[in-house]
């Protein structure tokens, strides 16, 4: 795997479209613009007239549909598709999704975000009696414990298997007939519904999708909702009472496009306020001018200027193409000053206090690198404020940290990062100052928010991952 490649990966996206020409094209340009969600992988399933045909690969959408004619030739009414970060099951081409079905009576196709926690205790008891499973992925149990719900019709086997299933979801489920899509009972993923200037329905990770294939946003799907699309038009129903709001705060700290609005709450102005909150809670004496590490924390820079009133200015730039790169300096390059990534503006800081904003530390090699190419740059300081608290605890909802060692804040006070980063000052936004910021209109605890991360209180049980968890935090104990 590529160094530069990002520290904090993001958490796979979907859309899905029923009921217009072009589906399929519909679904790349959807899919393109949810391209920062995962980039492992990608795919499509086009239902031409209740024919069900799936195209997926390594790579971006680009990789995989890497000719006009790869998805010309999709042709169809209805399709859903999926770009890939894998949490659960590695970055193998039959865990790519959508996940196709050829049964002998009809096929499914399924595209889900997030991560399932009881997903090895569902498949080792489905295969002790009897169930062969195509794929490693946690997203393949969902359609075992449909064919074998004894239910009499679809509605209600997905609400039983829906039902069994724990942890996070957003799912997107395509038959011959029709489009189902199912959000957890926490909601940890994000999920809109939207409709084509046409009538036809479109569901999707992100707004940003939305725009990109000119759809109305209609509405967000609730915990707990099942959603049904078919040729009588759409249905919300719901499998589940049992539900609380807990959205993955790293949503509007880092993962969403700051286009993207979720729950009425726009993140690139969530980020913003979580800027100026910090330039409160965390101000910094004598400084000249706010810079941004680019891009996600831009927006959180722009506020914490804007707070401050110091000047923002643009003390870093990134190199656009360096995502796309498989060559990457060895470390003796690297410790040469080679950078393939990021560079310092010599011109805008050299000389200069700054306040240097990112929106969060993983497992600080950003931040490592940063400081010191200022630094080099001829910086005189560099202060660096983080908007979001330090992440001290594993995710098991989607994002791919399982492991505290993993996670510098996990390891080390914050003196001890500060001293290893080179930085002149280090300050970390509250939790409060995440909640109030985003301030999403609900009574649910934390606003709304699942904020484990920050304080290792988790919403629900973690079911198969509790023994692991209860080990790497007594790991941790004794490395203190
Ligand atoms: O502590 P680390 O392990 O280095 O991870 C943290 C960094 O990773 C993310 O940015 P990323 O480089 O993914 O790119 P982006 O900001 O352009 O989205 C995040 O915004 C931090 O900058
Ligand atoms: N990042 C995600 O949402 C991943 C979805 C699914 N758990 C997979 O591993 O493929
Ligand atoms: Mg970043």
């Amino acid at each position: 795997m590529p160094s530069e490649v990002k520290s904090l990966n993001e958490e796979c996206g979907i859309f899905g479209v029923w009921g217009t020409p072009d589906a399929a094209k519909l679904t790349y340009i959807g899919l393109f613009a949810l391209q920062h969600r995962g980039q492992e992988g990608a795919g499509i399933t086009v239902n031409n007239e209740g024919h069900l045909t799936t195209k997926r690969g390594f790579g971006l959408l680009t990789d995989v549909f890497d000719s006009p004619n790869a998805v010309d030739e999709m042709t169809g009414q209805a399709a859903i598709g999926h770009v890939r970060y894998s949490t659960a099951g590695s970055n193998l081409l039959e865990n790519i999704q959508p996940l196709p079905f050829n049964f002998s009576d009809t096929q499914f196709a399924l595209a889900h975000n997030g991560n399932l926690t009881n997903a090895i205790s569902i498949r080792k008891n489905l295969e002790d009696r009897g169930a062969i499973y195509h794929s490693s992925s946690d997203t393949e149990n969902l359609m075992h414990l449909i064919r074998l719900s004894q239910e009499d019709n679809l509605d209600d086997q997905m609400k039983e298997a829906l039902n069994i299933i724990k942890g996070g979801f957003a799912y997107l489920v395509m038959t011959k007939d029709r489009l189902y899509a199912a959000l957890d009972p926490n909601g940890f993923r994000p999920l809109v519904v939207g409709q084509l200037p046409n009538g036809a329905y479109v569901v999707c990770s992100e707004t940003c999708a939305l725009d990109a294939v000119g759809a109305e946003f209609k509405f967000d799907v609730q915990p707990g909702q099942l959603i049904k699309i078919d040729a009588s038009g759409i249905t919300v129903d719901k499998y589940t009472d049992d539900t609380q709001l807990a959205i993955c705060s790293m949503e509007f700290i880092y993962f969403a496009r700051p286009d993207s609005d979720i729950y009425g709450v726009n993140v690139h102005s969530a980020r913003k306020r979580m800027g100026a909150r910090l330039a409160q809670e965390q101000p910094v004496e004598n400084a000249d001018m706010v810079i941004g590490v680019p891009n996600s924390s831009l927006s959180a820079a722009m506020g914490y200027a804007e707070e401050s009133g110091l000047p923002y200015e643009m003390g870093l730039v990134k190199n656009q193409y360096s995502a796309r790169t498989f060559i990457e300096p060895t470390q003796a390059l690297r410790e040469q000053g080679v950078n393939m990534k990021l560079s310092a503006v010599k011109g805008v800081v050299r000389g200069k206090n700054l306040v240097l904003v990112d929106d969060s530390i993983v497992r600080g090699t950003t931040s490592r690198r940063i400081v010191k190419l200022l630094k080099d740059a001829g910086a005189a300081s560099v202060h660096l404020r983080i908007a979001s608290p330090p992440l001290r605890y594993p995710c098991f909802y989607g994002i791919d940290i399982q492991h505290v060692r993993e996670l510098i804040a996990a390891n080390k006070t914050i003196e001890q990062m500060r001293e290893i980063f080179g930085a002149d000052s280090l300050g970390f936004l509250s939790v409060q100052g995440v909640i109030d910021s985003v301030n999403l209109k609900t009574d649910a605890p934390n606003k709304g928010l699942c904020v484990a991360y920050f304080d290792g209180k988790y919403p629900t049980p973690l079911y198969d991952y509790e023994e692991e968890y209860d080990r790497d935090q007594a790991q941790l104990q004794s490395m203190r």
